[in-house]
């Protein structure tokens, strides 16, 4: 079985595979994934495949509304988060926020409370 991809910055790594990071806030690119879709995740800078993930939800959200509660599910301050969103995506407003849980090699929930 195929699945679409998805490409996060190196340094998202090792959070994403200690389940630190449950989040990705991305612009309207990206905002086509579907709850339940599993996808097949790889390093932006040289493709390389590190894991699968499982799409929970799909949100839209204004820059302004995101909050603390944000921050902790992709392991930053709000300051941060903000920081990061604002560079990667400079003078844009509007993202999705995609809520995942990472599987494991054999495909099922890789945490123990997801
Ligand atoms: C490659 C890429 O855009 N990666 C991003 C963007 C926003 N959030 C994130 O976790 N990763």
């Amino acid at each position: 079985m195929s699945y679409r991809n998805i490409t996060f910055f190196s340094r998202f790594e090792s959070d994403i595979l200690a389940d630190r990071k449950t989040i990705t806030i991305r612009d309207q690119s990206e905002s086509h994934f579907q709850p339940g879709e599993i996808l097949t995740v790889a390093r932006n800078e040289d493709d390389q495949y590190f894991c699968h993930i499982r799409v929970n939800a799909v949100t839209p959200i204004h820059f302004d509304a995101l909050n603390e509660q944000h921050a902790v599910q992709e392991n930053m301050t709000l300051e941060e988060l903000k920081s990061v969103i604002q560079t990667i995506y400079p003078g844009q407003n509007e993202f999705v926020v995609i809520d995942f849980t990472r599987l494991d090699v054999t495909g099922n929930v890789a945490a123990t409370n997801s």
